[in-house]
């Protein structure tokens, strides 16, 4: 019989292939044709660092110097989350094409939280299929074009209040208002009036919190938040409550607005109807996506039409042209929409070069190849509008604002302008935003001259763009003969 000691020796030399085997496998495997790049320091990674690069307004430096470093395709952790950031064309369309089961949009578990969990971004496969033709119902041109004199009767009263009177004012806040104002005027049917001041109020409170640590205790600004969004939950079912009622008595069509729209979704479509959780979280989601985007472009479009004569000048020519042929009161059309072919171009290049949206994530829900590399279950993607847009091999001079390469948009690489998204997930309401912004700047135009009055007209990222104190401007109304 061998000893005690030998026996050990034995067993320590026997073990010692299989635990190095282990080690090595255990370190080896998930590197194993990972994309390049540090996960850095568990949870935190590089998300302090990025978001000190947002609010200096120097993230696409920060990305380009990770592009120099590791190439387009790279590893880090953002958010308390394993990531691998893609960048370019090539990298968009695997994003956008790629949806499927493989891929789900991510938001943060405290937004979610805020937004409701039956939110369309929150959905995939068919169900994400079934809640976006529930909202293109009312989205689609077809539809919305009954709606520009709408949009313009509610443009026409903000300017009025807020505007006409005015020497000095900040763009930013009467962007926020107005967009606002014609979301709820167009999407819930909700006219001036105290249940939507309340909502702005309610809604205002709601997003101060979206982006705060998400700590729920009472008086920390996310408990706020959760407790506006229970406020602004009660009131909306109130209104989808009568609307419901309105519909059966036959009162209102099923296109009056988004509500009777989501309402009377699945009668003809042979799909299951919406519930009631589906109704809210989905009129939340689309006012929180569609409100601020909409205000951040029109505010740096006035900004950048300040920075040059010679482009307002031609924009205003061409609504001049189009205001010339109209009689006193008659209301903008779809027709007139259509004729606002320059102002579109500088409107597209706006989104260029200030995307209101920089990026947003993607969950990796079944491990994906992409370039060569694997990208893990249960990681994320993160993709950037900036960086293509930026990219000179897809637009020359990049940093010129230039509204002619919009001239002949098919000659536009695919997925090379991206402010909207792309594939199955490429924003709903691109035409609503296209509307209410070419409505906006015709009335701005015409109207009034102004010049830009802060001591910076820089901006910063937070984390959508935002420019010093609100843009404040100098307003010259024109006299109107
Ligand atoms: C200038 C204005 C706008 C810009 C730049 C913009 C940009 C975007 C982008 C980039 C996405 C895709 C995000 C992703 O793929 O992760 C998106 C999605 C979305 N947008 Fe917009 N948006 C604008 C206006 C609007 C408006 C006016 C509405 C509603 C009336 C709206 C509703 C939505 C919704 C509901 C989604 C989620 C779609 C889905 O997940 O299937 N957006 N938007």
């Amino acid at each position: 019989m061998m000893n005690i000691p030998i026996l050990l020796t034995v067993l320590i030399f026997a073990l010692i292939p299989i635990i190095l085997t282990l080690i090595l496998t255990r370190h080896k495997k998930p590197s194993q044709n990972l994309p390049p790049g540090s996960l850095g320091i568990p949870y935190i990674g590089q998300s302090l660092s990025l978001l000190g690069a947002m609010r200096t307004n120097t993230a696409e430096e920060w990305l380009q110097k990770r592009i120099e470093k590791y190439g387009p395709i790279s590893k880090l952790t953002l958010f308390g989350c394993p990531t691998v950031f893609i960048t370019g064309p090539v990298a968009n369309k695997f994003l956008f094409t790629n949806g499927g089961n493989k891929l789900a949009s991510q938001q943060p578990k405290s937004i979610t939280r805020l937004l409701g969990a039956r939110n369309v971004m929150e959905m995939v496969g068919e169900e994400h299929k079934r809640m976006r033709s529930a909202i293109g119902m009312f989205l689609r041109p077809e539809v919305l074009k009954r709606y520009v004199g709408k949009m313009e009767d509610e443009v026409k009263r903000h300017l009025e209040m807020h505007w006409s009177d005015q020497g000095q004012l900040k763009v930013m806040p009467l962007m926020k208002t107005l967009t606002f104002d014609i979301i709820s005027s167009l999407l819930f049917g909700l006219e001036r009036g105290r249940l939507r001041e309340a909502l702005v109020k309610n809604f205002n409170e709601m997003m101060e919190g979206m982006w705060a640590v998400p700590v729920n205790l009472p008086f920390t600004r996310f408990n706020k938040s959760i407790r506006a969004s229970r406020r602004i939950r009660s009131m909306l079912s109130k209104i989808v409550r009568d609307k419901r009622v309105a519909l059966d008595e036959g009162r209102f069509h099923p296109t009056e607005d988004l509500i009777t729209s989501l309402l009377s979704f699945g009668h003809e479509e042979g799909a299951r109807s919406l519930t009631e959780e589906e109704i809210l979280d989905n009129v939340i989601i689309v006012i929180v996506a569609g409100h601020d985007t909409s205000s951040i472009l029109i505010t740096f479009l006035m900004r950048q039409l300040a920075k040059d004569p010679k482009l307002y000048e031609e924009v205003l020519r061409e609504q001049e042209e189009i205001a010339k042929n109209k009689v006193p009161g008659e209301k903008m059309t779809w027709e007139d929409l259509a004729k606002m072919k320059y102002t579109w171009q500088v409107v597209m290049e706006m989104l260029r070069t200030v995307p209101p949206v920089f990026g947003s994530f993607r969950r990796v829900l079944k491990e994906v190849e992409y370039g060569g590399y694997r990208i893990p279950e249960g990681w994320q993607i993160f993709w950037a509008s900036n960086i293509t847009h930026y990219d000179e091999q897809l637009f020359s001079k990049p940093r010129k604002f230039d509204p002619t390469r919009f001239e002949n948009q098919s000659e536009i690489p695919p997925y090379s302008f991206v402010a909207f998204g792309g594939g199955a997930r490429i924003c709903p309401g691109f035409e609503f935003a296209k509307i209410e912004t070419l409505v906006t700047i015709h009335h701005l135009v015409t109207r009034f001259k102004w010049r830009l009055c802060g001591k910076d007209d820089s901006f910063i990222r937070d984390p959508m763009p935002s420019p010093f104190e609100g843009l404040p401007i100098q307003l010259e109304p024109k006299i109107v003969e």
